[in-house]
């Protein structure tokens, strides 16, 4: 398992977005665009800031790359605990970006057709062929969840390609998030992680023994590669770890 760890929050922020560069690049080249399914909360925040820097902003064609959600929360954008509101201010709305490269979750409609709705919006992206995102970006909650794949849900055992609505029991909400088979047929997967309170769910994810209800993030192994992005505090927990 690739693991990437730095001694700071920032350079582990530097290094991701240098791997999205190098992932965006060649995808462009090859299929002439870029899909990536982004993640929530609060850690990918800085990325966002940093990818629509102008450091970054100059070295990719932007005008080619899609993105999507790993998951939303039921609120409406403009609510502080969107997903989609965050990328929006991020880097969204900096990089000036065309409405059809953006797919954000209807939390308009009820959870479920919300879930369908945006099934239906994947698979049209990609038809004639099956959903294969270019780049899933990833978080990692203090609990192992991952996306909006809770310990003990459901969804954690959903066979199908697709998005989900999944009922929170600890939040009391409602949620949609891509199911794991989804995730799992990306090109390539990254977990950014960081921060002393991830250690020990970075431990049990990577080296625990395999328990997907309690440890979801378990469930995340792409077609193609999956890559770590880990501070040294979130990584503090692992056995003989070399910084880079
Ligand atoms: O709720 C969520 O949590 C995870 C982890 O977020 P983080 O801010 O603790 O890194 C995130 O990946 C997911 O997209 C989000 O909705």
């Amino acid at each position: 398992m690739p693991l990437h760890i730095y001694p700071t929050a920032d350079d582990v922020l530097h290094g991701l977005a240098r791997y999205f560069v190098g992932q965006a690049r060649p995808a462009i080249a090859a299929r002439g665009r870029f899909s990536v399914a982004l993640s929530g909360g609060s850690s990918p925040k800085k990325l966002y800031e940093l990818l629509a820097s102008p450091a970054y902003q100059s070295q990719v064609d932007w005008a080619k790359v899609y993105f999507f959600f790993g998951d939303e929360r039921n609120v409406p954008p403009t609510d502080p605990e969107s997903n989609y509101g965050m990328a929006r201010a991020a880097l969204l709305a900096p990089l000036h970006l065309a409405d059809t490269q953006v797919f954000a979750v209807d939390t308009a409609l009820p959870p479920a057709e919300a879930a369908r709705a945006y099934t239906r919006a994947i698979e049209a992206f990609f038809a004639p062929y099956e959903a294969r995102f270019d780049l899933v970006l990833l978080g990692l909650g203090a609990d192992a969840h991952t996306a909006s794949l809770f310990p003990h849900t459901s969804v954690l055992r959903d066979p199908g390609v697709g998005a989900r609505e999944v009922f929170v029991a600890e939040k009391q909400v409602y949620r949609i998030t891509l199911t794991a088979p989804l995730l799992n047929q990306a090109r390539a997967g990254a977990f950014l992680v960081y921060g002393a309170d991830k250690a020990a769910a970075v431990q049990r994810v990577l080296h625990g023994p395999r328990d997907i209800d309690e440890l979801p993030a378990q469930l995340i192994a792409p077609a193609g590669e999956l890559q770590w992005f880990l501070d040294s505090a979130a990584a503090s927990l692992l056995p003989n770890v070399e910084q880079e």
